[in-house]
């Protein structure tokens, strides 16, 4: 649904230049929460405001619904008729909301269908419409300042629907609301996204979020994507700082020559007794140094700190063997492919 190809941003001020996007591939599948995470100043702001155009990309594509956006910018009158059509059918959702304090509630979510130039009983239609669906149908002729922040967000993602978007950009809009209010909002997202088949794109610098409701997650650094896929498979990935943050796993080794290895499970996984057939095919006792289960974007997922008794060396075969059940599996103190390679 969303597709950029080498995107790059450069910013030039007072003489110098800032690169905030250096090169950024970035697919998001129809359908899809996707959230981008990183620090501040990764440049996650830049990358969706050159999703919808908002900021024109230095060099590379981007390619919504089909549609390479880049190729309309800046290309004369018919072209720009057709970016502002094109960016219509993407809704934006802001931190501070952006609402205009002078207007309701429902001239708020109108204002997109204005400038469409819908007539008024359309609107009107359209708005309450929206409202209901985010759970403001009793606020419509409110103004702003007598709203909660959660509430303000309800009307920005009710303005931000006013167009029948396929896909929603979401520039943290959680960051500015207390953690209750936060899960409101998520759950919100989350079932607009399942109810209406939304495609979300969703930055944000907290990890919180992308563990709520996200699909799949990227991780962002200095203007580069250095890490994504979806949430199973960042799980199963040895060494995914991803994996390690939406979901670590502890416990103490036990001091002797165990090798100690960190087991994910998801899916059907999760069901078969691996752990017990481990030990009786290869005779070998386990000990559980740590486990937990958790939902990540809507699924159970459970992860295992194990000590398998021996060397590393040793225990080649049954760590191949979890492999084999399709757990995701990590051992400590070995590089990931150098552990992957002797596995094999
Ligand atoms: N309009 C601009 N002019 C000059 N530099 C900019 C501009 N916008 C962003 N930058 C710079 O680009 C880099 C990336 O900024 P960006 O806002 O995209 O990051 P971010 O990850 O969204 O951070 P934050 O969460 O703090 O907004 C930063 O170094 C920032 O200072």
């Amino acid at each position: 649904m969303i597709t950029t190809t080498g995107l790059t941003k450069v910013y030039r001020a007072r003489g110098r230049e800032i690169t905030a996007l250096d090169g950024v591939d970035l697919h998001v599948r129809e359908g899809e929460v996707y959230g981008v995470i990183g620090r501040s100043g990764a440049g996650k702001s830049s990358l969706i405001r050159c999703v919808n155009l908002l900021e024109r990309p230095t060099a590379g594509t981007v390619t919504v619904a089909g549609q390479d956006l880049t190729a309309l910018a800046g290309r004369g009158r018919r072209a720009s008729r057709e970016l502002r059509a094109a960016r219509s059918r993407t809704g934006m959702v802001f931190q501070h909301f952006h609402l205009l304090s002078s207007r309701t509630v429902q001239d708020n979510v109108e204002l997109p269908l204005e400038i469409l130039g819908h007539s008024r009983g359309k609107r009107a239609r359209k708005a309450r419409e929206l409202l209901e669906l985010v759970g403001l149908g009793e606020r419509a002729t409110a103004y702003p300042a007598q709203l909660s922040g959660g509430q303000k967000q309800r009307v920005g993602i009710a303005r931000a629907l006013a167009g029948d978007p396929k896909v929603l950009l979401s520039d943290e809009a959680t960051s500015a609301l207390d953690p209750k209010t936060t899960r409101s909002i998520l759950r919100l997202l989350r079932e607009l996204n399942r109810e209406l088949g939304l495609t979300v794109l969703l930055i944000t610098h907290e990890m919180d979020v992308v563990k709520a409701v996200c699909d799949s997650a990227a991780l962002m650094e200095n203007g580069r994507i250095v890490e994504s896929g979806t949430v199973p498979q960042l799980l199963g990935t040895p060494d995914s700082r991803l994996a390690r943050a939406l979901f670590p796993v502890s416990g103490d080794p036990l001091g002797g020559e165990g090798t100690v290895v960190d087991v994910t499970f998801h899916g059907e996984a999760a069901a078969r007794p691996v752990i017990s057939r481990l030990s009786r095919t290869y005779n070998i006792d386990i000990s559980i140094l740590g486990a937990a289960m958790d939902t990540v974007g809507g699924r159970q997922v459970g992860r295992m700190r194990l000590e398998l008794p021996g060397h590393y060396e040793e225990n080649v075969v049954p760590i191949g063997f979890l492999r084999e059940q399709g757990l995701g599996v990590q051992v400590q103190g070995r590089p990931a492919r150098l552990a992957e390679e002797g596995a094999e």
